[in-house]
Order: C-alpha cells, then structure tokens, then sequence
C-alpha cells in the first residue's frame, strides 16, 4: 500500500512516496547513488540537508522508507542497522548521519561545507561532538512531557553562546557549514516543542539563535527540507504521549 509523503513546507523537486513492506527495492548496487531517509527524521534530514547544499539533487537520489511499516530487503539488503539515513555509493553502503554529511561534502562536488580556517574547524569539530548532548537534552524534554531541566536550558545556552563565538555571520562558524546542519533539525524541533507545548519561544533571551533561526529559514537547502510543524507538533506529541 502506496504511503503518501507527508507536507513539505515548500518542496522544490518531486519526492517519491516512502517505500512500505510491500515495496520492491530499487535496482540495488546498480551505479546509481541513493540516499535512503524517512521525511520526519532528524538524522536522515542533516544527509538530505547536506546533499542539497552541494546541489546533488540529481547525482544523490532520495529514496524514501517507511519506517512504521519497514520493507525486509532494507535490513536484509541495504543496510544492516536497519535505520535511516543511508547512503549507497560506489556499491557501498554507509550510515550514521554526522558522518555521512562529511562524506557528501568530502566525496561530491558542490560548494565546501567546511570553511579552511583551522580555529573554526577545531570548533566545529567541538560542536559536532556536543551535538549528540543537544540531543539529548531535546528528548529529554519530551520524555518528561514538556519539562525543561536545568541540565536542557543549559544546552541550549551552550548553543547560544557558540554562535557568538564568530562575528562575521549568523551561523555556527560565522557561514553556513555542516555545523549548521547538524543542528538544525533539532534546533527545529526543539522550538516547535517550545512553541506547541511549553507556549513559550526557545529563542527568548538568546539573540543569537533568534537570528540563527531567521537567517537559516532563508537557506534553501533547508528549507527544502521541512515538515509542516503542526505535524511535526503532532507526531512528537503522539509519539511522547503528551496530551
Ligand atoms: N545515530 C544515527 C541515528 C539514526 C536514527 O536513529 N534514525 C531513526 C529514525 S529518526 C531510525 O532509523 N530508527 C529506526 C530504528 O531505530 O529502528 C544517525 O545519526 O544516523
């Protein structure tokens, strides 16, 4: 049974419909490039981000998974974690999203995601290795049904302070690089908690991820990329059991 794909903000290409148990796989290891993700998913959204970014968008093709209803062959075949996002290239396939968005920028042409200047490549790589701890204060958040612990808010100061670190742009390193890619789907989710539930703004007090916020909406890559937040709203409520 066809799986509709779900409401994109402003789609600038045809998506396919994400692939069901009932679904043939594509013509697997046959030279054609896929990036396997579920729209709703933070991770797979960073792989996404990063390929659209690099305007891969015909070298780097998006296939679509089903995750509530998972086809066998994308465990059995594709990838054995079983998750998204995934990348087959070069009849490999690799996963983990952090890396994958080095992959893409390292292996495919397309504008740099990472600027040359070492201090803001030291710091990026110190933002990469916190991203996992900004994560998780999210869904902490969500676990406890919409309490922030001091421990969250502490994170999100965290983040509020790195990106005043450069002055020459709104962004992690000052330009858009993949530190901005890796957050941002969480930075996304974590103001719609703030907004949907908290009926509060995650940006109040903290100037510099208001502008963050601002100025990555204007990033088309991204924005390609985004859900209707209402069903974001819904999915996270749903998914936490928050009423
Ligand atoms: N550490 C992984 C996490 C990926 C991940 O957890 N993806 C979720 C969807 S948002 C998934 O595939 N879940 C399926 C499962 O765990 O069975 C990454 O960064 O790529």
């Amino acid at each position: 049974m066809a799986t509709a794909v779900p409401p994109i903000i402003s789609p600038k290409e045809d998506l396919p419909p994400p692939l069901t148990s009932a679904s043939e796989p594509p013509p697997l290891f046959d030279g054609t490039t896929r990036l396997y993700l579920a729209y709703h998913c933070p991770y797979a959204q960073r792989a996404w981000i990063a390929r659209n970014c690099k305007g891969l968008q015909d070298k780097i093709k998006v296939v679509a998974i089903d995750l509530a209803d998972r086809p066998a062959w994308y465990k059995e075949k594709v990838y054995p974690e079983n998750k998204v996002p995934a990348l087959e290239h070069n009849n490999q396939v690799k996963g983990e999203s952090l890396d994958l968005v080095k992959y893409i920028d390292s292996n495919f042409d397309g504008p740099a995601l990472l600027p040359d200047d070492s201090a803001k490549k030291q710091f990026a790589e110190e933002l990469l290795a916190f991203s996992d701890g900004f994560n998780s204060a999210f869904f902490s958040c969500l676990r406890s049904k919409g309490d922030v612990s001091d421990e969250a808010a502490a994170a999100v100061d965290k983040i509020e302070a790195a990106l005043g670190k450069f002055s020459d742009g709104p962004f992690f390193l000052g330009q858009f690089s993949l530190v901005d890619i890796a957050y941002v789907p969480f930075i996304e989710r974590f103001q719609i908690f703030y907004s949907g539930i908290k009926k509060d703004d995650l940006a109040k007090g903290r100037p510099n991820l208001h502008k963050f916020i601002e100025e990555v909406n204007k990033v088309d890559a991204y924005t390609q990329t985004k859900l209707d937040p209402q069903f974001l709203l819904d999915q996270m409520k749903e998914k936490f059991g928050i009423a």
